[in-house]
């Protein structure tokens, strides 16, 4: 890394068409000043998915951004790994909802390929790991990741976040990321403790290139 930062005020395209994470990364980067655009919102094409990393994944979804624009992105790729199925659904975390996308559909399907190793879906070891791929239109890019461990829950509950939420349980809690809300699932600290997969992936992209918020007060 180089030290490099992204400015208040500067305008930065969030190469998402999921409304979910844009709702997150609204959420995550807010306090810091700076501008978001969507990949959606622009109507930017979605570019194929073909890497075979989230880091991977990530970067083309970013630099297509970038290179569309000719501003600064930031991009995400997630997904699901459960231990009993050897990692998957992992980079095929988002195929497994189909086209259009369903996500009852797609957590029946983990419930039913468990079953087939005979395995319970409920309490079966889990985790979602984020990419998030920065890049800069001088061709400068910054990867940067984060992971969160649970269980899962079968049936799944609670209607709060997106895809998979209602079924995954992060340790050291009871409730899925679908029953606690956006606060506890990504909110930072000092109110939060920044739990989720991507919060955990955002805070070392803060700490690494964006302003500190003391200075967004007019402190420094
Ligand atoms: O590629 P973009 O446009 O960003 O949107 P996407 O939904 O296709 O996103 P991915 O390719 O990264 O696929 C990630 C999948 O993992 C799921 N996922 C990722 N993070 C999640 C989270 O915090 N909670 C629930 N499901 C999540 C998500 O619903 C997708 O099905
Ligand atoms: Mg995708």
């Amino acid at each position: 890394m180089t030290g490099r930062k992204l400015s208040a005020g500067t305008r930065l395209v969030v190469a998402t068409h999921n409304k979910g994470k844009l709702a997150e990364f609204r959420d995550l980067m807010g306090p810091h000043g700076i501008e978001l655009v969507s990949a959606g919102e622009l109507g930017l094409p979605e570019p194929a998915e073909i890497g075979t990393l989230y880091a991977e994944n990530a970067a083309i979804k970013a630099r297509a951004a970038t290179a569309a624009t000719g501003l600064p992105a930031v991009a995400d790729d997630s997904g699901l790994a459960i231990d009993a199925l050897d990692g998957a659904p992992g980079l095929f975390t988002a195929d497994w909802a189909g086209n259009p996308r369903d996500f009852a559909a797609a957590m029946a399907r983990v419930d039913r390929e468990l079953a087939l190793r005979g395995v319970a879906t409920a309490g079966a070891r889990a985790h979602f790991v984020s990419a998030l791929s920065l890049t800069w239109p001088d061709g400068e890019e910054a990867i940067f990741e984060g992971r969160v461990f649970g269980t899962l829950a079968w049936p799944p509950r609670g209607a709060q976040g997106f895809g998979y939420d209602p079924m995954f349980v992060p340790d050291g809690l009871a409730l899925t990321f679908g029953e606690i809300g956006p606060e506890a699932k990504h909110g930072l600290p000092p109110h939060g403790q920044g739990l989720s997969h991507r919060a955990r992936a955002f805070m070392r992209l803060a700490e690494t290139v964006l302003p500190p918020l003391q200075n967004l007060a007019g402190k420094a």
